[in-house]
């Protein structure tokens, strides 16, 4: 049972303008949908079975890759080792980005560019994950360019921020690429007392970037989805749809047409537990989102980006990154990084992040 719209990426082929229309609406209504039709269920089998073994490791193999160890925020947090909203989450994951060379001398931002941590316990993980964010690139691209058409621009409006020109003003060793981060996330189910709430798998957030394209394991339970006009939604796993919202940026480029949705993962019930791999498709770390100018018919009704005072939103994507990385682990901004989460001119006053 979807509670979500649903929509079918094989419709962009034959009905590219209709398709767009009708992303664009659910984006501005919903902020999230189910995606079917994108032909990327094939690998997410095999991956699930190697989270599975991965989180199945003795504590002491998954620390040996441990997040602490990384300036770049890449490898294991253990359970109940990040912070949204302030409050620890009580998942353990591994967090995976484009596998580069650091900046020499990075400074705040730039550290995000960096190698991945591998456990090599799992040979398969890494190919594994190479083959599925390829694919699920390919298909935010094409969300984007049917975005972009849907508010009468070029269908390669935003692909400059993430595939821009090398710029001399880069710091040197920079790579401009998509600064992609895909999460491999093990919720364990605990035991709840009969007037308690579940507890906070992850803090109900937004998230930071532009497109998140997640795939829950069959069977699991615990997203839910703050809807308007509705609230707290369950947002069950649906066979061969991944799940679709998008982040903040998103949100600012289209001054407000479309919406940053808050969602949460409650802790399972005791006995269960929830797998899920999102995968978040960012600008490069030195882009922003080129804004639209929307056709009149839309500007009239575009909303104010709504301001939340804690919580800055970054235009360029580093920058934003940056911000949450380091809200959320703060062990690691601590132990690496002595500067707080920068602010700069293009700093906006509204936010909230997570992911
Ligand atoms: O695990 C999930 O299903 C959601 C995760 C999420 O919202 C996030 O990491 O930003
Ligand atoms: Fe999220």
């Amino acid at each position: 049972m979807a509670n979500l719209p649903v929509v079918d990426l094989s419709r962009f082929g034959s009905e590219p303008r209709a398709f767009a229309a009708q992303l664009r609406e659910v984006m501005r209504e919903v902020g999230f949908c189910y995606l079917a039709g994108h032909g990327a269920s094939d690998g997410l089998t095999e991956l699930f079975a190697l989270a599975t073994r991965f989180f199945a490791l003795p504590e002491q193999d998954k620390a040996a890759i441990g997040m602490a160890q990384s300036p770049h925020f890449r490898g294991y947090t253990r359970l109940g080792g990040e912070l949204t909203g302030g409050r620890v989450d009580w998942r353990e994951q591994i967090d995976i980005g484009p596998d580069l060379s650091p900046i020499p001398g990075a400074q705040g931002p730039w550290n995000l560019q960096g190698p991945n941590q591998w456990p090599p316990q799992l040979p398969e993980l890494r190919p594994a994950v190479e083959r599925h964010c390829a694919r699920l690139e390919r298909i935010s691209r094409q969300l984007l360019a049917a975005l972009a058409l849907s508010f009468e621009a070029a269908d390669s409006h935003f692909d400059t921020a993430f595939h821009p020109e090398p710029d001399p003003a880069d710091p040197a060793g920079y790579r401009p690429q998509p600064a992609t981060l895909l999460k491999i996330i093990r919720y364990p189910g605990a035991k709840t007392g009969p007037n308690e709430e579940p507890g906070q798998g992850v803090g109900a957030h937004k998230d930071s970037g532009v497109l998140t394209l997640l795939a829950g394991a069959p069977g699991s339970t615990g997203l839910q989805v703050d809807v308007p006009g509705q609230g707290w939604t369950d947002a069950p796993t649906v066979h061969d749809a991944l799940i679709v919202n998008i982040g903040e940026l998103l949100e600012v480029a289209t001054c407000g047409y479309l919406r940053a949705t808050r969602h949460r993962v409650r802790t399972p019930p005791e006995g269960e537990e929830r797998l899920s791999i999102p995968f978040f498709y960012n600008p490069a770390l030195g882009s922003s989102l080129p804004t639209l100018d929307l056709p009149p018919e839309l500007a009239r009704r575009v909303r104010p980006v709504e301001p939340e005072p804690d919580n800055p939103i970054f235009l360029t994507y580093g920058h934003n990154a940056w911000k949450s990385r380091v809200r959320a682990h703060p062990d690691v901004a601590a132990r690496w990084h002595s500067a707080p989460a920068s602010a700069s001119a293009d700093e906006r006053t509204r936010g909230d992040a997570g992911g």
